[in-house]
């Protein structure tokens, strides 16, 4: 397939990835193009899921997810990482173009029982950053290097990113990605991950403005067979 004078099987690809295999994948959100890389310098299973023609162009809408099993999967409201999930898959189903990529780096890279392991530290009064700190990481230990590759083996030559977060803009940029655009992805906050969204405006800058009026009421929230505490 032809696009723009590239051709998806005779572009070259860059260092050290490669795509190992791809298929459609049709969703509740639309159509995608689900891709899995060969990375020499990750071998975490990170994926990409791709709307439309990408390779050779300009200002791609992307959002790059961070793994977070409890609320993606199990749609947990300690954070804002399935909303926000959805928001991003809706946005890019509506679009022509645009790539999701799904990054292995559970937990703000820390893995999944250290996230269950802050997160009894958060219960007994920490915030996300000091907890993360409290273990002995760094409060954020993501890095975006992969992502840099796998929008490259795509062919995207610049993005628009769907993001709050200036850590992610810089680290991305840093790894050679052309930013044309930041494009906010906030979603206002619930009883159970106020707190949480506070920190990260507070202590890790992230770009949350939300308006009281339009936070979701606790009726919103869908907690199936428990009582509100
Ligand atoms: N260590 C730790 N990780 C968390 C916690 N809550 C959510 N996460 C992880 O945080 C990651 C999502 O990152 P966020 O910081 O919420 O958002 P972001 O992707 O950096 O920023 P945006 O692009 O603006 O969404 C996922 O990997 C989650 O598993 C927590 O309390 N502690
Ligand atoms: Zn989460």
């Amino acid at each position: 397939m032809h696009v723009n004078g590239w051709s998806a099987d005779a572009a070259p690809e860059p260092l050290g990835i490669q795509i190992a295999a791809e298929a459609d994948l049709p969703t509740r959100f639309g159509r995608f193009r689900a891709v899995a890389f060969n990375d020499v310098h990750d071998e975490r299973e990170h994926a990409a899921f791709v709307r439309g023609d990408v390779r050779g162009a300009e200002g791609v809408l992307v959002r790059l997810h961070s793994e977070c099993l409890t609320g993606d999967a199990i749609g947990s409201l300690r954070c804002d990482c399935r909303d926000q999930l959805e928001a991003a898959l809706r946005l890019l189903g509506q679009s022509e173009r645009g790539v999701l990529l799904y990054l292995r780096q559970e937990g703000r890279g820390i893995g999944l029982t250290n996230k269950i392991r802050a997160y009894a530290l958060q219960d007994r009064g920490l915030d996300t950053v000091d907890a993360n700190l409290a273990l002995g990481f760094h409060d954020d230990e993501r890095e975006y290097g992969a992502a840099a590759r796998m929008l490259a083996a795509l062919g995207v030559r610049s993005i628009r990113l769907l993001t709050n977060n200036p850590a992610k803009i810089e680290d991305l940029a840093r790894h050679g990605v052309r930013i044309v655009e930041r494009v906010p992805l906030v979603i206002p906050p619930n009883e159970y991950n106020r707190f949480y969204l506070e920190t990260k405006a507070r202590r890790s800058h992230h770009m949350l403005e939300w308006d009281d009026e339009t936070a979701l009421e606790q009726d919103d929230v869908p907690l199936i067979g428990e009582d509100s505490h």
